[in-house]
């Protein structure tokens, strides 16, 4: 079996900023030796906090900043110094705020598919996939967030890259609008195109990507699929149930009835409304639970990505 080519290959990529001249402030490393492969067809996430470096390394992998060390390769080729042979098969999703004044949202498409040669029909189509068709002839400025953050996609595919970037593309929108964009961004995967995307969104990453890198301070803390992330964490599962319904005085005693030895015993906890119980083998508390009839308001929680981001920094997610 041949072994699909990486998509991308960066290798000991650093950028510094600032640090000279007076009143600059301290140097910033903000992309600190970061290696990394994307696969064809993967939708690979670039997870971390603000200043993390997750635009700056974008900036980098996309060919449109130059790295101080370190090398990126799209299908084998440089993307630096500024390969314009690789610029019809990457798509870079600009920020809302970049659109062409006063055109409208099929203006804006069509100004794009003009510019890179596309045959004509790809503006409808692309107003289609981002459900946009009925407002083709309204100005961009009057579209919402998640409109014109749908254009923006829609502008990086006119040309029908294989790749395509987008930075943040579902920040500031409502929990509905970023539902829709998802949806939009698997469909788009489903494609055939390789996406590469940073967010600091740890469900979205979790929701749609196949790998993450977790970045935190121009490094990588740790990269694979968030599945797998987070079953390497190892967490204990959280079961919650109506306090009501099993006191945690009455936890305790069902706890201690358990057999395994008090290793494998479940950690009680309590809020105002619910006894929580912390445990590794969530299979005979969940038994135990069921025969003293005490499930009521049952809730069951694995961890989560950001689980693994406190794990990894040893501090709460910094949104
Ligand atoms: N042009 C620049 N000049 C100087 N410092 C910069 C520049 N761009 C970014 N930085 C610094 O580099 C670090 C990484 O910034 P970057 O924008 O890449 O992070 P980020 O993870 O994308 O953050 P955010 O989520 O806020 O967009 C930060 O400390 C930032 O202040």
């Amino acid at each position: 079996m041949t072994e699909t080519p990486a998509a991308i290959t960066a290798r000991d990529v650093v950028k510094r900023y600032g640090g000279s001249g007076r009143g600059r402030g301290a140097p910033v490393t903000a992309v600190d030796d970061v290696s990394l492969d994307v696969a064809a067809g993967e939708f690979f996430g670039i997870l971390g906090p603000n200043g993390a470096g997750k635009t700056t390394l974008l900036e980098i992998l996309e060919g449109l900043r130059e790295p101080d060390g370190g090398t990126v390769r799209f299908l084998g080729q440089p993307v630096w110094p500024r390969n314009t042979a690789l610029l019809d098969r990457i798509g870079v999703q600009l920020q809302a705020s970049a659109f062409f004044e006063r055109l409208t949202a099929a203006e804006q498409l069509q100004t794009f598919a003009d510019l890179y040669g596309a045959p004509s029909g790809r503006v409808s189509e692309m107003l289609d996939l981002v459900g946009l068709t009925d407002k083709a002839g309204t100005p961009a400025e009057k579209l919402s967030g998640g409109q014109a953050q749908r254009l923006s996609i829609a502008c990086a595919l006119v040309h029908d890259p294989d790749l395509v970037f987008l930075d943040e593309p579902t920040a500031a929108l409502d929990p509905q609008a970023r539902r829709n964009l998802w949806d939009l961004l698997r469909e788009i995967n489903a494609r055939g195109k390789t996406v590469v995307l940073t967010t600091h969104y740890m469900d979205e990453a979790e929701f749609l990507c196949d790998r993450v890198a977790i970045m935190d301070t121009g490094r990588i803390l740790e990269l694979g699929a968030p599945a797998e992330l987070v079953r390497r964490l190892d967490a204990p599962v959280r079961i919650s149930v109506d306090a009501a319904a099993l006191p945690p005085d009455r936890a305790r005693a069902l706890v201690a009835a358990l057999p395994g030895g008090a290793d494998g015993h479940p950690d009680i906890g309590a809020t105002d409304a619910s006894t929580v119980l912390s445990t590794r083998r969530p299979a005979p508390v969940l038994a135990a639970l069921a025969e003293a009839d005490a499930l009521a308001g049952l809730q069951v929680r694995g961890a989560t990505l950001e689980d693994v981001f406190l794990a990894l920094t040893g501090r709460e997610y910094r949104a």
